[in-house]
């Protein structure tokens, strides 16, 4: 069997295992299966220091073989994958890795070539705003990879031209970006306004339906508009920071009513995020989990695997 492969590509912290998380919980566990691209850098976190080189470059990671594997995984088969161990910055023993059902395949630098996006059924690119993707960055690495928030805030500064030469110009292929953007001026996770740039590389007639049932149920906060990115057409998605705890949960219920046809569906508690190590919930990252499951499910069903 051929897995439904969804590529996601960000930044470092831009919220990518967090997103995918949520993907999981909706797909279910048993039936999706993960690779993140980070196993696949070229050296470890000392021989990095050594040559002076981020893994945001494209050198500094077995691309070639990361470009193979995506081509075992689309065509069904296994692999053995390396491993990064983000704890320490050194390489673990090989994992063996099946394709199953539906993959995610998330990233700094997982869209970085035609031959990679083709390999995927959907591909995602997470664009927080800059500012919040700093302090998430400088929370996640103090709690979870040993660094003080002085040398976070270091690499990020050493990190930039490298973002701006791998990383950021990936934005530009994926079917859909997502972007949390929080109040001018402040960083509160609890308020983040959602809005995603839909392309016309899949079709979205399904969600645009869906977007204008919510807005005649009263769901003012909910807004979709034809709009251009990059000079190019696309749809515009917006859901307001402010939006209401019911208007949230009618466009949840409308989301979840739409995967039905899909009997392993389970809804689950998602939009969890860490915060430190407190555990803490978003409604505008649930709604985007649940945008992207659908295209999932629906590009899954309508491909002969
Ligand atoms: N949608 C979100 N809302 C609030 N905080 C988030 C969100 N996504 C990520 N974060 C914060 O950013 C941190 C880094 O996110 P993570 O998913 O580890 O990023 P990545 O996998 O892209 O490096 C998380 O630990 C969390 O604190
Ligand atoms: O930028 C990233 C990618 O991870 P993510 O996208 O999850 O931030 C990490 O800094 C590198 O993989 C190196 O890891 P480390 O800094 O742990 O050596």
């Amino acid at each position: 069997m051929r897995p439904a492969i969804l590529g996601i590509a960000g930044d470092s912290a831009a919220g990518k295992t967090t997103f995918t998380d949520g993907l999981l919980q909706i797909l279910g566990h048993g039936r999706v299966g993960q690779l993140c691209t980070d196993d696949y850098h070229r050296y470890d976190r000392v021989r990095r220091r050594e040559l002076d080189i981020t893994p945001l470059h494209a050198e500094c990671n077995h691309m070639d073989i990361l470009a193979q594997h995506l081509r075992l995984l689309a065509a069904g088969e296994p692999l053995l994958k390396p491993v990064y161990d983000h704890r320490n910055g050194t390489f673990a023993a090989p994992e063996y890795l099946a394709p199953r059902q539906f993959m995610v395949v998330e990233g700094l630098l997982s869209l970085t070539t035609r031959a990679m996006r083709n390999c995927f059924a959907v591909t995602v690119y997470l664009d927080p705003a800059e500012e919040l993707r700093r302090v998430w960055k400088v929370r996640r690495d103090c709690a979870a990879r040993g660094y003080t928030p002085e040398e976070v805030v270091a690499e990020l500064k050493r990190r930039e031209p490298d973002s701006a030469a791998f990383v950021r110009p990936q934005r530009d292929t994926a079917d859909i970006v997502v972007r949390f953007q929080p109040v001018e001026g402040s960083v509160d996770d609890s308020r983040l306004a959602l809005s995603m740039v839909l392309r016309p590389t899949i079709s979205h007639r399904a969600l645009t339906e869906l977007v204008d049932k919510a807005a005649a149920d009263g769901c003012g906060s909910v807004r979709l508009r034809l709009g251009r990115d990059a000079g190019h057409p696309v749809d515009l998605f917006d859901v307001d920071r402010d939006i209401s705890r019911e208007e949230t949960r009618h466009l949840e219920s409308l989301l979840w009513d739409r995967m039905d046809f899909d009997h392993h569906v389970q809804r689950r508690t998602i939009g969890m995020f860490l915060e430190g190590n407190r555990r803490r919930h978003s409604d505008p990252l649930a709604i985007g989990q649940l945008f992207i499951a659908y295209h999932l499910l629906t590009a899954a069903a309508s491909t002969d695997r």
